[in-house]
C-alpha cells in the first residue's frame, strides 16, 4: 500500500518520454492518440484558446469563462479549469485516477464549448477550419515563456525531466521540447490569423493593461459587459486572486504529478522575470539566435514593461 501511496504520488512516477508527430515532440501518451486528436470534429460556436504551454493559458481560460458567464463567479468555479475547459490533445490513462482525455472531454460537453489547446498551428485538427471557429491566441515572450515552462517542468512530473536550468535553454532554443519550437509556434499562428478569426494577443498587453485586453476578447466573442462587471472581471482574474482560487490554481487536478512545493503553478505571473535567471553569456547568446529565428516575421514582443 505504501508502495502504492508512493507511486501515485509520483516520487516514483516514471516521468513521460516525447515522440515526434510530423516532426513536433508531444508526450507519449498523446502520441498514441494523435489519430482521434487530428480527427476530432469541431462545431461552429467552439471557442478555442491556442497558446505555447506557460504564455497565460490559464489566465485566458479565466478571463474567458468570466465574460461567458457574465461575471458570474460562482459559476466559473463549477468545476476546476482542466475540467471547464477540454485540453483538447492532452491525454493520460495512468494513473487511473488521473485519467484525462480532452477529446473525450469535449466529446461529451454541451455546446457551446472553450476548448484550449497547445497545439502548433500545422497540427490543429482540420475540422476548426472547416467551421470557422473563433481562435484567441495568446503569446508570451520567449524569454519568460522559457523560464514559466522550465520552472513547470520541475513541478510537473507529467512533463520530462527538464536538466539543469542551461540544458533546459538548450533543449528550448533548439525546440526539443514538449509542443516543439516556441518559434515556429508563434510564428505559425501570427500567419494564421490573416486568414482566420483569430484574435492574437500578448501576455505583457494583458499584464500591463488587463481592463482593455479583457475588453478586445469580450467584443471578440461579442458579448457586452457592463462597467461593473468588466472591472469585476478585471479583479478574480487578477494573478494575485487567481492565485488563492483552487478552481484555477491547478491544485485540485494532478495531485501527485504536480508538487507546488517545489514551484507553484501561480508561481510569479510578472514580466521580466527572465532577468534573475539568464547569465549574461547566456542572454547574448540567446538573443543572437533570436534574431536569426526570428527574422522572417513581422512579430515583436516585448521582454520588459
Ligand atoms: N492571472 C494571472 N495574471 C498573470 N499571470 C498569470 C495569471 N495566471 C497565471 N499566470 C501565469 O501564467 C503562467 C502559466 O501559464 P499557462 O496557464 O499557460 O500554463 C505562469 O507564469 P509564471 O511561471 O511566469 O509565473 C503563471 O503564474
Ligand atoms: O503536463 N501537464 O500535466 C500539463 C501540461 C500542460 C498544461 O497546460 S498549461 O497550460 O499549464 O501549460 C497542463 C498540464
Amino acid at each position: 500500500m505504501n508502495k502504492m501511496k508512493d507511486l501515485s504520488l509520483g516520487e516514483t512516477m516514471i516521468r513521460t518520454g516525447l515522440r515526434e508527430v510530423d516532426g513536433v515532440p508531444v508526450t507519449e501518451p498523446i502520441a498514441s492518440i494523435w489519430d482521434q486528436v487530428w480527427k476530432f470534429k469541431a462545431k461552429p460556436d467552439d471557442v478555442l484558446i491556442a497558446t505555447y504551454a506557460k504564455a497565460g493559458t490559464t489566465w485566458t481560460q479565466e478571463i474567458v469563462d468570466m465574460i461567458q458567464q457574465n461575471g458570474d463567479t460562482e459559476k466559473c468555479k463549477r468545476e476546476t479549469t482542466y475540467k471547464r475547459h477540454p485540453f483538447l490533445e492532452w491525454f493520460l490513462a495512468e494513473p487511473p485516477s488521473a485519467r484525462y482525455s480532452g477529446v473525450e472531454l469535449a466529446e461529451a460537453m454541451p455546446s457551446p464549448r472553450t476548448i484550449k489547446t497547445h497545439l502548433p498551428v500545422q497540427l490543429l485538427p482540420p475540422s476548426f477550419w472547416e467551421q470557422n471557429c473563433k481562435i484567441i491566441y495568446v503569446a508570451r515572450n520567449a524569454k519568460d515563456n522559457l523560464v514559466s515552462y522550465y520552472h513547470f517542468h520541475r513541478m510537473n512530473k507529467g512533463l520530462p525531466d527538464p536538466g539543469t536550468w542551461e540544458e533546459f535553454v538548450e533543449k528550448f532554443m533548439t525546440g526539443k521540447v514538449l509542443w516543439g519550437s516556441w518559434y515556429d509556434h508563434v510564428k505559425g499562428w501570427w500567419k494564421a490569423k490573416d486568414k482566420h478569426r483569430i484574435l492574437y494577443l500578448f501576455y505583457e498587453d494583458m499584464k500591463e493593461n488587463p481592463k482593455r485586453e479583457i475588453q478586445k476578447i469580450a467584443k471578440f466573442l461579442e458579448k457586452d459587459l457592463s462597467e461593473e462587471v468588466l472591472n469585476k472581471i478585471v479583479h478574480s482574474t487578477s494573478f494575485e486572486v487567481m492565485k488563492e482560487n483552487p478552481m484555477a490554481n491547478y491544485t485540485k487536478d494532478f495531485e501527485g504529478i504536480m508538487d507546488h512545493s517545489i514551484s507553484p503553478f501561480m508561481r510569479k505571473g510578472t514580466v521580466a522575470d527572465w532577468k534573475n535567471h539568464f547569465t549574461v553569456a547566456q542572454n547574448e547568446k540567446f538573443d543572437e539566435d533570436y534574431k536569426k529565428k526570428m527574422s522572417d516575421t513581422s512579430l515583436v514582443f516585448r521582454m520588459e514593461l
